[in-house]
């Protein structure tokens, strides 16, 4: 493990000093689980970025996904959350960060489970926030999750490959504009924040990473409801090729009718629809 970066103790707010993060490592045992979606940053620069990605952290209770040996954990904490519940499958984690729990007495508590099931927002009173290094592996369902919930957050600074990244924030008419562009930014106004070279972390993974900082909107683009939207634009990406006179067919609806009702042009395609007109759509669903 010689290429791995230690991390350091200066600047910590941790009541008693903390080891650097490659010997948290080493002693115990946290060899990176692939499965798990286990690529650790350990260099404090970067985390320290990473916790301030949402803007101040004063008074806020952060929920992070998967700490791992902690250094985003530390760095989220130095900037003064006010509380941070860490949510971790890992049980070689879990034990790993029992030190941490105990350097920075009343403000970091440890959640063992798995994120899927883990509704963070029952975890801490709001003002909340949800700031993780997500496991790529779940990144997309996790975020679908709480997307349904949005409004319990203030914010969320999320780091994933830059290949999803690059879908949440993409713009009509864009190879990555899709399904989950629009959810996204149907609730949230979505910023690609900073890159992440493979090189930062331990183990490299193959790909660039993106920080993303989502800031729910006051209200949605506009009125649809989130089952509607998940259907139409599944049916119009799923084929994006085809117009949507004929992509919308796996609806099972009389597709003229539906496009004609939400006044869309039955012979666009999907990546040219605006998260508006896909609402328009979504209620023509749902009236039926
Ligand atoms: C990319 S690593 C990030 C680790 C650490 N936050 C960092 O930045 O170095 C992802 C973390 O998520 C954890 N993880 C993976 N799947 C999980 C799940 N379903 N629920 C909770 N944690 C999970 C892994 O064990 C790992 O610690």
């Amino acid at each position: 493990m010689s290429e791995i970066r230690g991390s350091d103790i200066r600047g910590s707010d941790a009541a008693t000093p903390l080891p650097p993060l490659i010997e948290v490592i080493r002693r115990h045992g946290l060899d990176p689980k692939k499965q798990l979606g286990q690529n650790f940053l350990l260099d404090p620069r970067l985390t320290a970025k990473i916790a301030r990605a949402t803007g101040s952290l004063d008074g806020i209770h952060v929920v992070e996904i998967g700490p791992g040996p902690g250094g985003l954990t530390r760095a989220l904490l130095d900037a003064g959350a006010a509380q941070v519940v860490a949510v971790e499958r890992d049980d070689r984690c879990v034990a790993a960060l029992g030190e941490l729990v105990a350097a920075y007495p009343g403000r970091l508590s440890i959640r063992p489970a798995d994120a899927l099931k883990t509704d963070p927002a029952s975890l801490v009173p709001a003002p909340r926030r949800i700031v993780a290094n997500l496991p790529y592996n779940i990144a997309t369902p996790l975020l679908i999750g709480w997307l349904r919930n949005i409004t319990a957050y203030d914010a969320l600074g999320l780091m994933f490959q830059k290949e999803v990244a690059d879908r949440l924030t993409a713009a009509p008419r864009s190879k990555a504009y899709g399904r989950l562009s629009i959810l996204t930014q149907w609730l949230c106004e979505a910023d690609a924040v900073f890159d992440i070279p493979p090189g930062a972390f331990y183990p490299p993974p193959k790909i660039t990473s993106t920080v993303v900082r989502l800031v729910p909107r006051r209200q949605p683009l506009a009125e649809a409801r989130f089952e509607d939207l998940e259907r139409v634009t599944a049916a119009a990406f799923g084929q994006r090729r085809k117009m949507l006179r004929a992509s919308l067919k796996t609806l099972g609806r009389d597709t003229d009718r539906l496009v004609a009702t939400a006044g869309v042009t039955p012979t666009a395609r999907a990546e040219e629809l605006t998260v508006e007109e896909f609402c328009a759509l979504a209620r023509a669903l749902s009236a039926g």
